[in-house]
């Protein structure tokens, strides 16, 4: 019989593709010393009772009791770590003007290291205590507290993947923050992309540098070009915001005459391991490009009611054959919770097939086909996540990351409303309702990383 590392006993739900959701009922999943869920075993299997027999009552064994249930550890695919400091505020501002009156404020503040330090820590650990394991993070321009961004990841078990912000564009970006001039801002990229591949051996469940050009207003040609260089070069993720709102696309157009995702593909900047956030305005040729490129969306339902001036068309958008996942944009997006997302990304898409204007006679009121079931926003948290960023995450799945989070759902302060039902209920039940209290421990890599 193999060693495994740990064996868990219990009922767990994972996508078996984008609209169907398998529930794996009372199986035992065996866990390798490196963290990967090595093998699967239903009650069925010949094999079941002899496992459970040998490992019963060890150390290294956990029967989940009749109120647990497993789901993946969540993947968020858009976070600005620094705009932590500032989540929930100033929210009723355009986006342009809430970038340059609060954000790159806030931002510029992270050249203080022990500001970054408090704000980071705390993040991390409120995201892993919301079932987020892996993150695409955002830093800021500064080199410094950017390594410490993915140090922190790394000591806290989170799966991170951390981009030093590129902001170069004089013409855009304010004196007190942007890049010292071009050359130093691809300079301190590379330097940072060598010192996370470095960290990264020393961190069992992974940490990874991006390649991140803050969006096309921020940055010159030269800096789009050096970066599209430097990811190929060191084989790294990259990502942008990418077709964002009203005023972000349009500007990309005035400066190429053609959409955003043409334009960054021109500077290599579209490939399998980029991830490309909001895309509300991408036409069905930008998202063709994206297919054929590999390319992923990040899809961000809470910050694009505040900024994006429209709802992503996730459900088209799929069919066309993209890659998506869902962020929060913290703080775009005011939540830390891919469950708030979750259920944003159901409303809002029910919202743009319904259409919201009432005096428009419901024919024409709203976009055909558009809505996304329960089961395909938790794809998009999870499976869709792992698929965007080409890891064998967001599953629960042999040869996938023991990434979870084991949920109670009979707590003295967090009982959800549970009489009776069938497994297919419980999961929905446990998406609308649960909070971060019913989230009782979180597990990356076969570590235990988070406990209430
Ligand atoms: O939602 C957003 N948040 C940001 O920080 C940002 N920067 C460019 N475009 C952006 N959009």
């Amino acid at each position: 019989m193999a060693n495994y590392a740990q064996v868990f006993l219990g009922t767990a739900f994972t996508s078996k593709s984008f609209s169907e959701v398998t529930i794996l009922k009372d199986f035992l999943y065996c866990i390798s010393g490196d963290g990967i869920i090595e093998q699967l075993f239903s009650p069925l299997d010949e094999q079941y009772e002899a496992i459970l027999k040998e490992y019963e009552g060890k150390g290294n064994f956990r029967r989940l009791s009749n109120d647990e249930y497993i789901l993946p550890g969540f993947i968020d695919l858009h976070v600005h770590a620094p705009q932590w400091a500032q989540a929930g505020t100033a929210l009723d501002l355009p986006l342009e003007d809430w970038l340059n009156a609060y954000t790159f404020p806030v931002e510029a503040k992270f050249s203080d290291i022990d500001f970054a330090q408090a704000v980071y820590e705390d993040l991390v650990k409120t995201l892993l205590a919301n079932g987020t394991t892996t993150v695409l993070y955002f830093a800021t321009v500064h080199k410094q507290a950017s390594l410490l961004l993915a140090k922190i990841c790394s000591l806290l078990g989170q799966r991170g993947l951390v981009g030093k912000v590129v902001m170069d564009n004089d013409d855009q970006c304010p004196d007190y923050y942007r890049d010292a001039d071009t050359a130093t801002a691809l300079k301190e990229t590379e330097e940072f992309i060598i010192e996370v591949q470095q960290l990264n051996e020393q961190t069992k469940q992974g940490v990874y540098p991006v390649v991140t050009p803050r969006f096309i207003p921020s940055c010159t040609d030269e800096a789009l070009q050096g970066l599209g260089e430097l990811a190929a070069k060191y084989n790294t993720h990259i990502q942008s915001h990418c077709s964002e709102s009203d005023w972000q696309h349009g500007y990309v157009k005035d400066r190429y005459d053609k959409n955003d995702a043409f334009a960054l593909n021109d500077f290599g900047l579209l490939q399998e391991k980029s991830v490309m956030a909001h895309c509300n305005f991408i036409a069905d040729e930008d998202a063709k490009l994206f297919a054929e490129t590999g390319t992923a969306a990040a899809h961000c339902p809470v910050s694009n009611v505040f900024f994006s001036n429209g709802v992503f068309p996730a459900k088209h958008i799929h069919e066309l054959g993209v890659d998506i996942g869902l962020g929060t944009d913290v703080s775009g997006g005011f939540s830390p919770s891919l469950y708030d997302n979750i259920r944003q990304a159901v409303i809002a898409s029910r919202m743009l097939e319904e259409g919201v204007d009432t005096t428009i006679s419901a024919d024409k009121r709203g976009v055909d086909s558009s809505r996304l079931t329960t089961n395909e926003a938790f794809y998009l948290a999870t499976a869709g996540g792992g698929e965007s960023l080409s890891l064998p995450i967001g599953k629960i799945e042999e040869n996938y990351a023991w990434d979870v989070q084991i949920i109670n759902t009979n707590l003295q302060n967090g009982k959800l409303p549970i009489f009776n039902d069938p497994l297919e209920d419980i999961f929905q039940k446990i998406l609308y309702l649960a909070r971060p209290e019913n989230i009782r421990e979180v597990w990356v890599q076969g570590e235990k990383v988070h406990q209430r």
